[in-house]
């Protein structure tokens, strides 16, 4: 039992009995969950058998499971991981607390509050644990000891790790007396103990150590769009999906209704965070890669580099916007239409008029057709109800509204299609290519989006995934897509502008979090200036704020990244590490198996980052020396990983293997290599028998 107390102020050392005192409150807390989590229970039987219809059943049913699976504890995982004192209202605040612990005081007595995962409160609805998102909380996170915000101390709990299948133990506190000037900032040793925590598995929360610049982002209005530029390991992840749990607690009921999207750049990644959020307690949050949300088509082939850039570049939404509305003609004859009885005709001149003025209007495209149809019938209903005197039903305008003149007419005149026909097209009709790319894209340039040979049919044409994007775009024009009450966008640097804009579609009234690091971008079309891609996203002011301090990458191996950076391209600020422990070794040598084993002889997970050619061959050597990587969507310790799809994750100990060959194997090659480099937790191994790329030779 160890009591971790701060020592450069005279205060008042935490006693055994303040420890017993806090395991008391845990206990008290944990009951407490555990009859919060009965009474929900017992409203869920309840519930079933009153709700009236099946759908209400279905709705209060599935909110009721939701929420007896939010209430569930963990014993993994601490209940409560700080505590504020607050200074007591006309005097000091004083150290001593109840027995139990419990939130509730004497008159005179200091205001307590313990701050946890999820709020948990006694039987009479007094607060036991508040969550961290509440208002109060805030303060665990803000106060400062030039701005104490009414905090006399500020504690942190340390918890012995569980072992498989056991509970976490409360086994420390670290105090911060903020009344005395006293503050430890990111020297507090609790902080410091669950930063350099090893990593095996899937990303961890970091509640109980969001520091307060992070913090700031976190708790942003839901009004805000922000855009973070960090260096690796700065907590953009983290806080893009912590930002999504707060907004989540603060809005619940609006973001139920239009949904929270987290955009992350492959499977792999998103399987690593998926926790995180479940972990808070929110588990309504949909996670997606961009080619998981924009599935037009069925993906079959693979663009040149070339075309691929050409597709993503910002021109081609003015060559389909051109494309799509070319398709509309003008009426070329009046219309006749008999409903049985009569006869009615709608001059040429006035048909012009509806498809001008609907053109006019600028509708989505799929509406602007439907728009004309409702015109014209109202025509012929005004000469229906100007002969019979009375209007004609419903069934008759719905008669009216598909009699073949008029279907005749907007074939014609706004004829329907559908993104894969409206880009078929355009890949083999030249002149309709030429008339939509005329003035925007060079001839060379066209000839790049021609489909050598037609397709047999639209689902067996050789469709790639910048046509999905492009696909999307003319969806977008066809109709408008349900917009998400908030989208975080990871890695959103690789954004190309016409995913970009896909993403902005999806977005509505709603607001982004943006993460990135421009000297991560790997795509062709990977951004160099933040204020371009928020513009592409529709949000050219969201607000751009740097993360400078790293918690993941050892001082040492920033170093060697950082040796990159003048390299890059791109104007962002060396990182600067938290962490002065963690090594670095640079080895001529071809030897992973024995690297592999020495690394698995410590603690934490292992990761070695090969050139994507090289991982077959790797993966081999390894099985056959009897060791057993897993692939990436595994849990176990060690895995072998392609340069391209490391981005995001992180390793104790990375061994990358001949960058030489990641920098060869792609135009933006260095920029992935600064990738792989700054994977590490706790050691970096290079190991190399080509010579290293021109700036990490020194
Ligand atoms: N305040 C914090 N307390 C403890 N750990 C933190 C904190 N902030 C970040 N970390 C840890 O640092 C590591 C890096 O965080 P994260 O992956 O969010 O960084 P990132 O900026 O997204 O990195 P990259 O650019 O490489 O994707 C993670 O293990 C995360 O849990």
């Amino acid at each position: 039992m160890t009591a971790v107390t701060p020592t450069a102020h005279e205060t008042p050392a935490p006693t055994a009995d303040e420890l017993t005192g806090e395991r008391a409150h845990l206990t008290t807390s944990r009951a407490a969950l555990q009859a919060m989590r009965e009474r929900a229970e017992q409203l869920f039987t309840v519930g079933d058998q009153v709700a009236g219809d099946a759908y209400t059943a279905e709705q209060l049913g599935r909110q009721m499971a939701q929420r007896i699976k939010e209430l569930s504890d963990d014993p993994a995982v601490p209940l409560f991981f700080g505590k504020l004192t607050m200074a007591a209202a006309g005097g000091e605040a004083s150290p001593a607390h109840r027995p139990d612990g419990s939130a509730g005081r004497a008159a005179g007595e200091a205001e307590r509050w313990h701050i946890g995962r999820r709020h948990v409160s006694d039987a009479v609805g007094e607060p036991l644990v508040l969550d961290w998102r509440a208002p109060m909380s805030r303060r665990f996170y803000q106060a400062s000891a030039r701005d104490p915000q009414d905090v006399a101390v500020r504690r942190r709990f340390g918890w012995s790790p569980a072992a498989a299948g056991g509970s976490t133990v409360l086994t420390s506190f670290e105090d911060e007396h903020l009344d005395h000037g006293q503050e430890l900032g990111t020297g507090s040793a609790i902080l410091t103990a669950e930063i350099e925590r090893p990593r095996v598995g899937p990303m961890r929360d970091i509640v109980a150590t969001i520091q307060p610049e992070q913090d700031e982002l976190v708790r942003a209005d839901l009004e805000d769009t922000i855009c973070v530029q960090g260096a690796p390991g700065t907590g953009k992840t983290a806080v893009g999906l912590h930002r999504a749990a707060y907004l989540v607690y603060l809005h619940r009921e609006r973001l139920r209704r239009s949904g929270v999207l987290i955009i992350g750049p492959n499977r792999a990644f998103l399987h690593y965070i998926s926790a995180v959020l479940p972990a808070l307690g929110e588990l309504e949050v949909s996670q997606a890669t961009v080619a998981e949300l924009l599935d037009q088509l069925p993906v079959r082939a693979e663009d040149g580099v070339a075309a691929a850039t050409l597709k993503h570049d910002q021109r081609m939404a003015q060559v389909l916007h051109r494309a799509l509305w070319a398709r509309i003609g003008r009426p070329t004859g009046p219309i006749t239409v008999s409903d049985g009885s009569y006869r009615w005709r709608v001059d040429e001149g006035v048909l012009r008029r509806v498809v001008d003025e609907v053109r006019r209007e600028q509708p989505p495209y799929a509406l602007g057709r439907e728009r004309v149809r409702a015109r014209v019938v109202g025509l012929l209903q005004r000469q229906s109800e100007a002969r019979r005197g009375d209007s004609p039903p419903d069934s008759w305008l719905r008669k009216m509204g598909k009699v073949k003149a008029v279907a005749e007419l907007l074939d014609h005149c706004w004829p329907a299609v559908t993104p894969q026909q409206l880009l078929a097209d355009l890949y083999t009709d030249a002149e309709a290519r030429s008339r939509a790319a005329d003035g925007l894209l060079t001839p060379e340039e066209q000839e790049l989006l021609h489909w050598a040979k037609p397709p047999r049919s639209l689902r067996s044409a050789p469709w790639t995934a910048a046509d999905a994007v492009l696909a999307d775009e003319v969806a977008g024009l066809l109709d408008r897509p349900a917009g998400f009450g908030h989208i975080v966008i990871d890695e959103a640097q690789d954004l190309s502008p016409m995913q970009a804009r896909a993403l902005a579609r999806r977005t509505g009234h709603g607001s982004l979090t943006v993460l990135g690091d421009l000297a991560q971008g790997t795509t062709p079309w990977a951004a160099r200036d933040w204020r371009d891609l928020l513009g592409h996203l529709g949000r050219p002011d969201g607000r751009i704020v740097p993360l400078s301090t790293g918690f993941r990458v050892p001082a040492a191996v920033v170093a060697l990244a950082n040796r990159l950076l003048p390299a890059l391209d791109v104007a962002v600020p060396p990182a600067r590490s938290l962490r002065r422990d963690g090594s670095l070794e640079i080895t001529e040598s071809a030897d992973v198996v024995a690297a592999a084993r020495t690394a698995l002889t410590r603690e934490g997970s292992v990761g070695v980052i090969a050139a994507d050619a090289a991982v077959p061959g790797v993966l081999d050597a390894l099985r056959a020396a009897g060791l057993e990587p897993s692939d990436l969507d595994g849990d176990g310790r060690l895995t072998v990983v392609p340069a391209t799809m490391v981005k995001g994750l992180e390793y104790d100990h990375v061994i990358v293997l001949e960058p030489a060959a990641i920098v060869a194997a792609e135009p933006r090659g260095l920029h992935r290599l600064y990738v792989a480099l700054t994977r590490a937790v706790t050691s970096l191994i290079v190991l190399h028998t080509e010579p290293l790329p021109e700036p990490l030779r020194a």
